[in-house]
């Protein structure tokens, strides 16, 4: 943000004009939910506070009932320029009862934890009732990296300036902010900035297709049968036209249009038409589990390794073979065992992210409410998807999804994007409390949003 806003600047647009137009935009917003009612803004030492003053200025002017709530005077030349420029009534630190209450204290320039006046304030803010709206990012969270630093306040509305901050697609800070909406001020975003990713669009077979045309996938099972077959019938289901189970247990309960291979792995995985492989749900992580994902790797087909398979992957393993064929797809726990393993020491989500993307090379679904991928077209953030993903086995689904849309076109950061999108939309055509099952059976329902 501070590089695009530069951009602006050099390019002759003023800090003040920067600040309007962002404080316009989001007074557009604030009146409309107003409504009529009276607005409290509160407003900090630095611009997130000067955008506060033309949010209150402009209300003002439409008729709005508007009080500020200013602890501190202004401390920058443009947050000074904004006080300056609105004549209603300022209260020091006395949280008025309001119906609507705008929040501008910190923005991205938060530097440490909140404390004293502040602090005191938000606990306020949290406690009363009415429409809470957080201007840029609420106050409290580090816009860098969504970590808390003061009290959680529950807003209704976040209006992000500009462009998003990884706070707006990063957990904690995500779940306090309510509806997000992006106020648009003119600024063009450096290309290598993480971007919220793009609704997919998913093509149907070509008139011409067959099934291996379409992508086969061979499926690695190990010690535990359920959840590569729940993997299986996500990836039936996700556009691949033909999925192979390889197996050397038996599957009663295998689905009869999935094909089990009993073979030698070595075997299955000689096959030159396979598009694409998924290693890792129900491995194991013994001996014997390690020597599967050896044989799956070797093969150097594009791969989304996953589950057991990401405690079994380590430096030597990779350095035999060309990592930036493999996608993994970790969860929190997944992702600190990973960075034990590639010894990296970051503090933050993308940190972790991008750092085991730069030293490995493989393509990182970083999953959870956060989903964060990282590859070799940068860094995508995901709306937020429904909480009632987290059940288990719903993993083995994404990965099944990654692993066929994988066969169908064999680019790792689009298939990791595209099973996201999928995922979401399979579990909101569900509704509550699902089971992976049920999500994985409507997979292909969900892929009608995207044709
Ligand atoms: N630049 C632009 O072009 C545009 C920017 N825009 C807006 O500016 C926002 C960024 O503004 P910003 O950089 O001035 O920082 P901001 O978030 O207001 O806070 C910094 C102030 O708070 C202080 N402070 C920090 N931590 C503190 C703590 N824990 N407790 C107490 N104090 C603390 C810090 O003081 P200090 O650290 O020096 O003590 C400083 O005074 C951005 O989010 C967007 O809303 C838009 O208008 C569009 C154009
Ligand atoms: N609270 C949540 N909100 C949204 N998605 C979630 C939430 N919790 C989990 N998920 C999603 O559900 C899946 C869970 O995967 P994982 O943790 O590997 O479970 P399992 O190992 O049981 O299959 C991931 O895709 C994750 O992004
Ligand atoms: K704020």
């Amino acid at each position: 943000m501070r590089a695009a806003e530069q951009a602006a600047m050099d390019g002759g647009v003023s800090e003040w004009e920067l600040m309007q137009r962002a404080g316009e935009g989001a007074a557009q917003w604030v009146a409309r939910i107003a409504a009529g009612r009276a607005v409290t803004v509160l407003c900090g030492p630095g611009n997130n506070g000067g955008d506060g003053y033309v949010i209150a200025e402009s209300l003002k002017r439409r008729g709005v009932e508007v009080v500020v709530v200013a602890p501190r005077e202004p401390g920058t030349d443009t947050a000074k320029t904004a006080r300056s420029h609105f004549q209603g009534e300022i209260a020091d630190s006395e949280l008025p009862s309001s119906q609507v209450y705008v929040d501008c204290l910190f923005g991205y320039g938060l530097s440490r934890r909140v404390e004293g006046v502040f602090a005191e304030l938000l606990e306020r803010l949290a406690a009363v009732p009415g429409f809470k709206i957080a201007i840029d990012v609420p106050s409290s969270v580090a816009s860098d990296s969504g970590e808390l630093l003061g009290p959680e306040v529950s807003y209704d509305l976040t209006l992000a300036l500009g462009g998003w901050k990884l706070a707006h697609f990063t957990m904690p800070a995500m779940a306090m902010m309510g509806v997000k909406r992006l106020v648009d001020i003119g600024l063009a975003l450096p290309g290598d900035a993480p971007r919220l990713s793009v609704t997919p669009s998913i093509s149907a077979p070509a008139t011409d297709a067959h099934k291996y045309k379409r992508g086969l996938l061979a499926i690695v099972a190990g010690e535990m049968p359920g959840a590569p077959i729940l993997a299986a019938e996500a990836a039936m289901r996700a556009g691949a036209g033909y999925v192979k189970l390889a197996s050397e247990h038996s599957h009663p309960d295998a689905p009869a249009d999935l094909v089990i291979v009993d073979g030698p792995l070595s075997e299955t995985m000689a096959d030159d038409r396979l598009s694409a492989i998924l290693v890792g749900p129900g491995l194991g992580r013994g001996d014997d589990a390690r020597k599967r994902l050896q044989i799956a790797l070797a093969t150097s087909r594009p791969a989304i390794v996953d589950a057991d398979a990401l405690h079994l992957l380590d430096p030597e393993m990779l350095g035999q073979i060309d990592a930036s064929n493999i996608a993994v797809t970790p969860h929190e726990g997944e992702l600190t065992a990973l960075c034990r393993t590639f010894g990296i020491d970051a503090a933050s989500k993308l940190e972790r992210a991008r750092a085991l993307h730069e030293k490995t090379g493989m393509t990182v679904l970083a999953k959870g409410p956060d989903n964060l991928l990282v590859g070799a077209s940068g860094v995508r953030f995901f709306p937020t998807g429904s909480s009632w993903l987290s059940t288990a086995g719903t993993g083995d689904v994404l990965a099944g999804i990654a692993a066929s849309r994988l066969a169908v076109h064999g680019d790792l950061f689009k298939a990791c994007g595209e099973a996201v999108w999928l995922h979401q939309e399979a579990a909101h055509l569900l509704g509550p409390a699902f089971t992976a099952s049920e999500l994985a059976a409507v997979v292909s329902e969900a892929m009608e949003r995207f044709l």
